[in-house]
């Protein structure tokens, strides 16, 4: 995402938004759900059965089941927005929809059915080996980034080093140090894909067995140069992979998963804000509130060609989930974006390649011309007869003037030919043709025949499409109008009939209105739970700063906070504030170890400095019974009282032992808070 020049003019155009239902899954067959969702490709529209109520209808630009492969798709939505990327506008495509509904599958394909990625490589490079000529210069470069936990990482780099996103609101965002690699073929898009692929995020959860856990971004830009009219065309291509959003009950998530969950879940809320505040034309669009959003800014409302895929499965057990993206899709239609042709901005690298090989042809020829003109003619010798103590002495410098000489000669060649290195290896990463017979070689003519013929034939399709919901509204429409009512009877039916329809409609509204309520309240429950386990790993992390931050630094560690420009953590100036600045660094409190608030209380001292948490130690639980005296007894004979006797005194010269020891036990009992204590005492 390399900063763009604003649009000066634009038409608007809606973003164009596809659904596609993928099949139901064998675990979802296992488990005997049932299919609740019907699509009408003709119509371009999808029906979910209610079992609640009444159906649920959505039209879109286009509507695909789960027998349509992405071959389909790419030639009649994506294909166009393509071409468009390649005479110079910016294109996004994004994959939204809930977990494990087929993003990737879509985006990235599998090897049997490839990705709309790796199909819009193909097509770029059909187009520019197919319109080679020594009048067009190409350069197509391509970066890779994701979304995890609120990091942009930069996937094609060897570390996957973290980026920032710059600029504002106004004039858009962009990622000025995010790796850009040239290409120079399908093949190495591919590549690239796929070493990205490898560092990205993925995880797996009870929903997804390769769920990606992060949003992710390739970037591709054309650039193109025409030397009949010197201007230089950037086609800027989005393709996103969004994360999916999910509910913790279903994808099981716990510990590191839920915390990406609960990022995902924030960005694509944010996003979900966005798409609302857009859709209903509101003042302030909330960009800012996540680096998602500020990623996809300008093909959302802005500078962009847009196309959304809404992923969908057909299960019952998703309704919800499906209902709440179909109509976030819904509202994405009315969106409107501003696309213009971007020409000659200030950015294109092409042009600086172009100037830079200038200078180095005219460095070169510079040379040339220098070892073209004539040398200064070397002295002549003198006879020796005049100066003959000093004929060995010239000799001498003559050669070493000539070996001087060579070895120029040698370095100024060296150097033309470091020159024209370089030009090569610039011109490498450029595309031209040279009569366009070469290049053509990859790409027969039929092929591309062929494609023309499936654009036209989707062209067709998507008009029949628009076509059929426009007919649909009509009859509705007409059926109403065109009414002539011969009686007053008639009339009466008749708009008892409308006002029946109205009150369906309302109450499907109230129905609605109800289910997101409904739908709301199970979010925001999840986002309650959400917020106790937050809390209680923040308490956590508190109890260690207690004992481990030193009672000096504390105040500055509360006045820290977080820089959204700067994508890091700043201690504001100490005037604002009143707290003193730390002069020196702050000393622990001077014992062994830090120590905690508990510990400075009742704890022995001699376990005091390794006390973090209430490290008393445990007594163990009671080893002997209390003694009970037996029941008074009839007297007995005078030889057993005397044993008894000799017994007891032996107790008391063992100090009493069976008295002291429950007293021991009471306490360990009270301390661990059993049960047990009670009979004790
Ligand atoms: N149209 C389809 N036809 C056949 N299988 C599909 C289709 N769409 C998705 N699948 C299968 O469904 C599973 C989940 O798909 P995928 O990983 O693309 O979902 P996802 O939406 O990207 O999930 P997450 O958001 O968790 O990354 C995969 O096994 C995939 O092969």
């Amino acid at each position: 995402m390399e900063k763009s020049a604003r649009p000066r003019t634009a038409l608007n155009e809606c973003v164009k938004v596809v659904v596609r239902c993928r099949p139901l899954s064998q675990k979802e067959k296992n488990e005997g759900y049932e299919e609740v969702v019907k699509v009408w490709p003709e119509r371009g529209a999808v029906q979910v059965y209610n079992p609640k109520g009444e159906d649920k209808l959505f039209t879109y630009d286009a509507a695909y089941d789960c027998t349509a492969d992405t071959q389909t798709i790419y030639d009649e939505m994506v294909r166009p927005l393509v071409a468009s990327v390649l005479d110079g506008f910016n294109g996004c495509v994004f994959a939204y929809g809930q977990t494990g509904t087929g993003k990737t599958h879509t985006m990235e394909g599998t090897p049997d059915d490839e990705g709309i990625i790796p199909r819009a490589f193909r097509h770029l490079w059909a187009h520019i080996e197919n319109t080679a000529s020594p009048d067009v210069t190409h350069l197509v470069s391509c970066s890779y980034v994701e979304l995890y936990l609120e990091d942009v990482r930069d996937l094609l780099s060897k570390d996957c080093k973290k980026l920032t996103i710059r600029g504002q609101e106004l004039n858009g965002f962009y990622i000025p140090e995010m790796t850009s690699v040239v290409c120079r073929s399908a093949a190495d898009m591919v590549r690239a894909m796929r070493a990205g692929n490898r560092h990205r995020a993925a995880g797996r959860t009870d929903m997804n067995e390769h769920s990606s856990r992060s949003h992710a971004v390739f970037l591709v830009t054309v650039e193109t140069a025409h030397r009949a009219t010197k201007r230089i065309r950037v086609g800027k291509l989005n393709l996103v992979d969004l994360a999916g959003s999910e509910r913790q009950r279903k994808t099981g998530a716990s510990a590191d998963r839920l915390r990406e969950a609960s990022r995902i879940n924030q960005a694509l809320s944010s996003l979900g804000n966005v798409i609302s505040a857009l859709a209903e034309n509101s003042p302030h669009v909330p960009y800012r509130d996540s680096k998602l959003t500020r990623i996809l800014q300008d093909s959302l409302g802005g500078n962009s060609k847009t196309i959304m895929i809404a992923n969908i499965g057909p299960a019952a057990y998703n309704y919800d989930e499906t209902i709440t993206t179909l109509r976030y899709a819904h509202r994405a239609k009315a969106i409107k974006n501003k696309p213009v042709r971007n020409e000659d901005p200030k950015d294109a690298k092409l042009r600086e390649y172009q100037a830079e090989i200038e200078r180095l042809r005219a460095l070169i020829e510079e040379r040339r011309a220098a070892d073209k003109r004539p040398k200064k003619a070397p002295r002549p010798k003198q006879p020796q007869t005049q100066q003959p103590d000093n004929s060995e002495e010239d000799t001498v410098s003559i050669e070493h003037e000539h070996i001087l000489a060579e070895s120029t000669i040698e370095q100024e060649k060296c150097k033309t030919e470091e020159l024209e290195q370089l030009i090569k290896s610039l011109e490498d990463r450029l595309v031209q043709g040279g009569g366009g017979k070469d290049l053509l070689n990859n790409l027969n003519e039929t092929q591309i025949i062929l494609e023309q013929r499936n654009m036209e034939i989707a062209e067709r399709k998507k008009r029949e499409v628009e076509m059929q919901q426009k007919i649909d509204l009509e009859e509705e429409t007409t059926a109403i109008v065109t009414n002539t009512f011969a009686t007053l009877q008639q009339e009466v039916d008749h708009k008892t009939q409308r006002l029946k329809k109205c009150l369906s409609k309302y109450a499907c509204l109230r129905e609605e209105m109800v289910e997101q309520r409904e739908a709301h309240d199970a979010e925001r429950r999840e986002h309650e739970a959400l917020q106790a386990a937050l809390l209680a790993a923040l308490r956590r992390r508190l109890l260690v700063a207690d004992g481990f931050v030193p009672e000096a630094g504390r105040a500055h560690v509360l006045r820290l906070r977080y820089n959204d420009d700067a994508d890091a953590w700043q201690l504001p100036p100490a005037r604002h504030s009143g707290v003193e600045p730390l002069t020196e660094r702050p000393l622990a409190s001077g014992a062994r170890r830090p120590m905690c608030t508990l510990a400075l209380g009742p704890a022995p001292a001699r376990r005091r400095a390794e006390n973090l948490l209430d490290l008393q130690p445990l007594p163990l639980p009671a080893t002997a019974r209390r003694y009970t005296p037996p029941p008074p007894r009839a007297p007995r004979p005078q030889v057993a009282v005397a044993v008894a006797d000799t017994v007891k005194k032996e107790e008391v010269r063992r100090g009493g032992g069976a008295r002291a020891r429950p007293a021991t036990a009471a306490t360990a009992h009270t301390r661990l808070g059993t049960a047990a204590t009670a009979g004790v005492r």
